[in-house]
């Protein structure tokens, strides 16, 4: 067990799949996943390991914003050694044209600020995919027929932003879609030397308005879940 984590040593896989939304990972897990078993309840927040392909993976939600990824990431991989960590979050579009239910990989994500912040100091450290990973994933959204986006991302603190001018400047510079995790997970796998990599599905678009009503986020986003298990296992 670690603080935050229920699982028993050596409950955890190594490949671990994080989904901001705790109930998305029960609806993965059950339907991806060979004999699903639910290995952590701590504060609703469920993880479940079973088996792809015959391969050991673990589904685990990690909460909305940074601190909470910051949390179950740090402890998947000191207390559970979790070597690759893909993230399947949903985003909302920044770009006109990327449409709702497409998939991005996101190579970069930028961010005001993120839980290591305060360590790196004065650096304005680029955090970024796995390359391998990414590659892989790209290869398997050409496979499946995914309309998929690589490009970078920002991972927002705020999910009701009161600023128009940041929204602007993202969209200017080119970033794809923003969430609200990636770049705290791929700042600590630089840290700890382990792989990672956001897939994300576009949940809503901030220059069209659309929007996806709260089950479909839960349980419409199959593509991208598959393409993280081939990535993972490439
Ligand atoms: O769908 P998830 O993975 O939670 O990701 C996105 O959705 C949440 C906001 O609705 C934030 O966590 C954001 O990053
Ligand atoms: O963080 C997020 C996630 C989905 N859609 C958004 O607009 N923001």
């Amino acid at each position: 067990m670690s603080t935050h984590i229920g699982a028993a040593p050596g409950e955890i896989a190594q490949t671990v799949l994080l989904p901001g939304d705790p109930l998305r990972a029960k609806w993965a897990a059950e339907t991806f996943l060979d004999a699903p078993r639910c290995i952590n309840e701590v504060r609703g927040m469920f993880d479940f390991t079973g088996k792809w392909r015959g391969h050991e993976v673990t589904i685990q939600g990690s909460g909305m914003g940074m601190p909470s990824l910051s949390i179950y990431v740090n402890e998947l991989i000191r207390d559970y050694d979790a070597r690759t960590l893909i993230r399947v979050g949903s985003c909302g579009a920044m770009q006109a044209d990327i449409v709702v239910r497409d998939v991005i990989l996101a190579v970069t994500a930028s961010s005001v600020g993120n839980p290591s912040r305060a360590m790196l100091r004065e650096i304005h450290y680029a955090p970024h995919a796995d390359y391998g990973l990414l590659r892989a994933a790209h290869d398997a959204a050409m496979r499946r027929g995914t309309a998929v986006h690589v490009g970078g991302i920002y991972s927002s603190d705020t999910f009701y932003d009161e600023r128009p001018d940041l929204h602007d400047q993202m969209v200017r510079h080119g970033i794809l879609a923003v969430e609200m995790e990636a770049a705290e997970l791929y700042t600590l796998a630089a840290r700890h030397g382990r792989r990672a990599l956001a897939v994300l599905t576009v949940s809503d678009h901030l220059v069209t308005g659309e929007d996806l009503p709260a089950m479909e986020r839960e349980r419409s986003f199959g593509d991208m879940v598959e393409i993280a298990l081939e990535a993972a296992f490439a």
